[in-house]
């Protein structure tokens, strides 16, 4: 069996609210990774592809194969917040900002006028989508992975460039996830990312590594 593997990097913050520390086990008892506005790391991602016999190329596949994988972490996970659907305190959060009601996504309106964002997502299969919100309202439950971008509304007042500059740059760095941002859960959440896409190219991903820090790492496999 051959393995080859390629790193990535990017930085993000998150606040993983699932966090409980065991007075047993630590000094530090105070559960800071919990806090709402979030922590940030230069990521390390390692991506590990694995196959039986070579190609063409004499490679298990060129590392360049990778660029598209590339290209999602650049768009969908760098210089984000990444919170969590399950944090009540994110859900009350973005529901004090119009933003969500119940399961649902949309937009409020700005003195009267209608904004559009586009919005990258993970399905619950793993499928990638994108698109563009405007009047339409999005079902949060489609989803394991939705970040926005180029957030737009028309502006004829000074109140209302001051609005649209707030939530430009809250809805351009906001992340959802389904699950707590752990590294575990992210290790997961991409190593199923990539095998769902990568198949066509005649590869598996055998595992993913993440690390926060220098000190810490998670992997997943199957
Ligand atoms: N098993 C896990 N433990 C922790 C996770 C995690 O995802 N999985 N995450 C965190 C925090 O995000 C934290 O910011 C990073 O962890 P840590 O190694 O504790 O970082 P520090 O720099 O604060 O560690 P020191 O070695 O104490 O300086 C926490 N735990």
């Amino acid at each position: 069996m051959f393995e080859i593997s390629k790193t990535f990097t990017f930085s993000a913050a998150h606040s993983v609210f699932s966090q409980q520390l065991n007075p047993k086990w630590t000094t530090n008892t105070y559960p800071k990774c919990r806090r709402l506005p979030g922590h940030g790391h230069d990521y390390k991602l390692t991506v590990y592809l694995c196959s039986e016999t070579l190609d063409k190329s004499q490679m298990v596949t060129d590392f360049h194969h990778l660029s598209w994988f590339k290209q999602f972490l650049d768009r969908c996970f760098d210089h984000k917040l990444i919170l969590s659907l399950q944090d009540s305190g994110t859900l009350l959060f973005l529901k004090k900002l119009n933003l969500i009601d119940d399961d649902v996504f949309s937009l409020p309106e700005i003195e009267k006028m209608k904004p559009s964002v586009k919005f990258y997502g993970v399905e619950t299969d793993f499928s990638f989508v994108s698109g563009e919100i405007d009047v339409d309202a999005i079902d949060l439950s489609r989803f394991i992975y939705l970040t926005f971008d180029n957030f737009s509304c028309p502006a004829f007042s000074e109140k209302s460039v001051v609005e649209i500059d707030f939530y430009q740059r809250l809805l351009d760095g906001i992340a959802l996830f389904k699950y707590s941002p752990t590294s575990e859960q992210m290790a997961k959440f991409f190593y199923k990312f990539i095998n769902k896409n990568i198949e066509p190219l005649g590869v598996r991903c055998s595992r993913v590594s993440i690390s926060e820090t220098e000190t810490s790492c998670a992997t997943y496999s199957e």
